[in-house]
């Protein structure tokens, strides 16, 4: 059970600088909309999970506030801030580097921004990238673009380096933007700054199109990603509709998580059947998936499938399972698998069918981050720069239950988030499809 030194987050120092934007923040008070700085925000939000800790009110875990703080630990006209993107894309990431660099610079007065180049092999000098200068200026309409200014890689890097090049660049504050193999870097990163005494700030802003990050309502990017991806499941269904035995197969990205399909197919309600990694299913046999598909053609005409690239991955053979630079593991194409299979069972069945295979693959990540979204990166950027200006550090910024919370990053990594079978997402797929509760 999460308790309250789960929940602590880690500071530099006391504050001692007035911020420059304390007059904004005069009037201010907890309201249904904001939560002032010294109050807390309740970690459970049922009675039954706050009552079996059978603790008085104020003794709850809770989650500290993100936003401007009255005084602040860093001199802004004294600080350096470097910026770094890394692991794979997700719309928004410019959004993002737009909205630190302009809360910096505009409201609080930085002058002196650097990004690193290519993830964090930017920072170690054999790779040879140079830094670059982030200004408002760089950074206007950068958010009109997917992808990231910056450039980013997987691939592990020597924490002792990274801090190097943070001290010889006299960095301050660095904010990483990344997935849960980028926090587990940057926590690195904290602990080497640690052992050798130095007061750097390390923020994070949770980046993931998978939704994979736990303890926060939806990670950044993935709104527009689930967007994209309907637009395959659309074109899917129009084929399957227009042919004798259409069966439309959309493969989407999902290593461990299915939220993706789940939201996907929930927004356009033209498929049949679900398949993510976090509910296992069986092919062959009468309850099996294949047959309750062959079922369906026949009854309906057509079907469409949707199956997140990490589900059945027990059912691939031929599968070496190996594993990328940063360590996360080499999935099976069970898109392909499943063409095959389907196309297989419903010859050896004699029904006639047409099966059209959809992969959009990183089309769904490279676009720019749709207004939702870009509005959320701001506000995630406006975060992590209020927290980073008040000393927090190992921490993520993030918005749970609609309340922006600084997240410590040891918690954000702890677990991963999954679609639960149990939950009401997966109850909203399996009312949406009509699918069986299980293929077994
Ligand atoms: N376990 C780890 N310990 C330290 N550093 C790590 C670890 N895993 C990853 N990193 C660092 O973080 C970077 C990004 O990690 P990774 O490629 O796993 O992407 P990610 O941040 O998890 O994003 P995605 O959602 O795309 O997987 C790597 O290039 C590596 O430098
Ligand atoms: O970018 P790569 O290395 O091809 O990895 C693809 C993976 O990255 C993700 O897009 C997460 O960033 C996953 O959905 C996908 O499995
Ligand atoms: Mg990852």
């Amino acid at each position: 059970m999460i308790g309250h030194e789960d929940l602590t987050v880690r500071t530099l120092g006391p504050c001692r600088i007035d911020s420059p934007l304390a007059d904004r923040l005069a009037a201010r008070e907890t309201t249904q909309h904001s939560v002032v700085e010294d109050d807390r925000i309740l970690f459970d939000d049922t009675i039954s999970m706050a009552g079996v800790r059978g603790v008085p009110v104020e003794q709850l875990p809770s989650l500290e506030p993100g936003g401007p703080r009255q005084r602040i630990y860093f001199d802004p006209a004294k600080t350096r801030v470097g910026i770094v993107t890394c692991g794979g894309l997700c719309p928004g990431l410019n959004d993002v580097i737009r909205g630190l660099v302009l809360e910096l610079c505009r409201h609080y007065g930085v002058r002196r921004i650097v990004g690193f180049r290519n993830g964090y092999r930017g920072f170690i000098p054999h790779y040879g990238e140079d830094v670059v200068d982030l200004s408002p200026e760089v950074v206007q309409h950068i958010d009109d673009e997917g992808g990231t200014i910056l450039g980013t890689s997987r691939g592990m890097q020597d924490p002792e380096e990274i801090v190097d090049a943070l001290e010889r660049l006299a960095i301050n504050i660095l904010f990483v933007i990344g997935g849960d193999g980028s926090i587990r870097g940057a926590m690195e990163v904290v602990r080497v700054i640690g052992e050798r005494g130095l007061k750097i700030a390390v923020v994070g802003v949770p980046k993931t199109i998978d939704n994979d990050i736990p303890y926060i309502d939806q990670s950044f990017g993935f709104q527009t990603a689930m967007s994209e991806a309907t637009k395959s499941i659309h074109a899917a269904s129009v084929e399957a509709r227009s042919a004798p035995g259409g069966v439309g197969l959309v493969k989407l990205m999902g290593r461990h998580s299915g939220f993706i399909a789940c939201y996907s197919t929930l927004a356009k309600d033209d498929a049949d059947y679900v398949l993510i990694p976090e509910v296992p299913f069986a092919l062959h046999g009468e309850r099996g998936f294949l047959e309750h598909l062959r079922r369906r053609v026949e009854d309906r005409g057509h079907a469409v499938v949707v199956v997140a690239e990490g589900a059945g991955q027990e059912h691939i053979e031929e599968h070496e399972p190996g594993r990328d630079a940063s360590g996360n593991v080499r999935l099976g194409d069970i898109g392909r698998l499943l063409r095959r299979l389907i196309t297989e069972h419903l010859d050896d069945a004699k029904v006639e069918n047409n099966v059209r295979y959809f992969d959009p693959s990183y089309a769904i990540r490279s676009v720019p981050a749709n207004p939702y979204d870009s509005a959320y990166c701001l506000r995630l950027a406006h975060a992590a720069v209020h927290a980073a200006m008040a000393g927090r550090t190992e921490v993520i910024v993030a918005r749970r239950r609609r309340r922006f919370v600084h997240i410590p990053m040891a918690l954000a990594v702890s677990r991963r988030n999954h679609v639960d079978p149990l939950g009401d997402l997966w109850m909203s797929v399996l009312e949406a499809t009509g699918q069986p509760v299980r293929f077994e």
